[in-house]
């Protein structure tokens, strides 16, 4: 049995919903990351979790009892912000201890409570220190440990590292699941970065205009994508509409009987430049002229142009601007949609592993 169970879940605001149709099982221990575009739905989704937006349809289940209509307070979920949220004028501990004391846990067993958290944050005598002495990363820190000081049944995580600078972040992520792999609590965190999910995630549900598009391993999300929304959003973000080979757009893959309009999508990483030739090979071969190239550091990414379609090819030679190149992407690294269906025609499941 899921310890989180969404079924059928809708939400928004007044008459307006937000959220349709959401199914979504979390497993006790399990860490699922909610990505999609701004405005998507996924603070409403925590939100709605949280009970501070009302279900229009649907249940929300908590190790097998109903908790849809419970108002927010009666919830057993707890809450971490970009912000972080800690009351400024409180010591470290003060903050920790916050939802203890509105517990009426007795005082001692609150500050055991709160000195086991600091070291498992490793904060270990910061107990008397001002939140406000603290760098972002410590507060962030605190935050967490203040939102499992009450043992929540869920822990939500609303963009919870956006507010540190890049390096202290990845720090940060690496440690919050160390911790979320030790403590094994059960949680939901939204993010905008797709590395920070496929990195801290079990699974992630990637939600578009307030559905779940896709809800899968990082693996499957980020190799097999399964709608051109996923792949796009996930990085392939080359596309050609194809329905038949041109001198200028090959398409070679085993098990093709391309009757249908295609959408092919590819990672600019996964694509390779080559001198033209006429050597046919498996996959995608597109011929083109570069237009642009700019130094990434690892690498160049060269912008060409084939017909009036615009793609990106990442190359660590930098080739000269107007030069004719070959465009080159193996079967395993592209993604192929039925333009009207918007699946992946069985014949061309075996192909996209990359
Ligand atoms: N209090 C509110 N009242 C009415 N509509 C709202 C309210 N809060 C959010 N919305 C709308 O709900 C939709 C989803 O917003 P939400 O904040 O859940 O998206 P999001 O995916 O978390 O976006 P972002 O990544 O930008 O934070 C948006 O269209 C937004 O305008």
């Amino acid at each position: 049995m899921a310890h989180l169970d969404i079924r059928q879940l809708q939400a928004g605001y007044g008459d307006k919903t937000i959220l349709h149709d959401i199914n979504l099982q979390v497993q006790k221990g399990e860490m699922i990351a909610l990505l999609g575009p701004s405005g998507c739905g996924k603070t409403t989704l925590l939100n709605a979790i949280c009970g501070f937006v009302p279900t229009q349809s649907g249940e929300v289940h908590i190790a097998g009892h109903e908790i849809t209509l419970l108002p927010a307070e009666r919830r057993n979920i707890t809450m971490v912000f970009q912000s972080y949220a800690l009351w400024p004028h409180m010591s470290v501990a003060q903050n920790i201890s916050y939802g203890l004391k509105v517990r009426k846990i007795p005082k001692a067993q609150a500050h055991k409570r709160v000195l086991d958290l600091l070291s498992i944050i490793n904060l270990e005598g910061f107990e008397n220190e001002k939140v406000t002495n603290l760098s972002g990363g410590q507060r962030q820190r605190v935050a967490l440990a203040r939102a499992l000081a009450v043992e929540p049944d869920v822990l939500v995580l609303d963009e919870p590292l956006s507010n540190l600078d890049a390096k202290v972040r990845l720090s940060v992520r690496h440690e919050l699941k160390a911790l979320q792999k030790k403590l094994g609590f059960t949680s939901l965190i939204v993010t905008h970065d797709q590395e920070e999910a496929l990195v801290m995630a079990d699974r992630v549900a990637v939600l578009n205009q307030g559905r779940i598009e896709q809800l899968g391993t990082p693996e499957d999300i980020y190799q097999q994508p399964q709608t051109p929304f996923v792949a796009d959003f996930m990085g392939a973000d080359n596309c050609i509409i194809y329905q038949a080979s041109t001198p200028s757009v090959q398409l070679n893959l085993a098990n093709a009987a391309a009757t249908q309009k295609l959408a092919l999508y590819f990672r600019s990483s996964a694509a390779e430049l080559r001198t033209v030739s006429d050597r046919t090979e498996a996959g995608l071969t597109i011929s083109g002229v570069i237009e642009q190239s700019a130094f990434l550091g690892q690498q160049y990414r060269h912008t060409l142009r084939s017909g009036d379609q615009i793609l990106q090819a990442d190359s660590r030679q930098c080739w000269p601007i107007a030069s004719s190149v070959s465009l080159h992407v193996p079967p395993h690294a592209l993604h192929v949609f039925d333009l009207a269906t918007h699946e992946t025609p069985p014949s061309f499941q075996s192909n996209s592993r990359g």
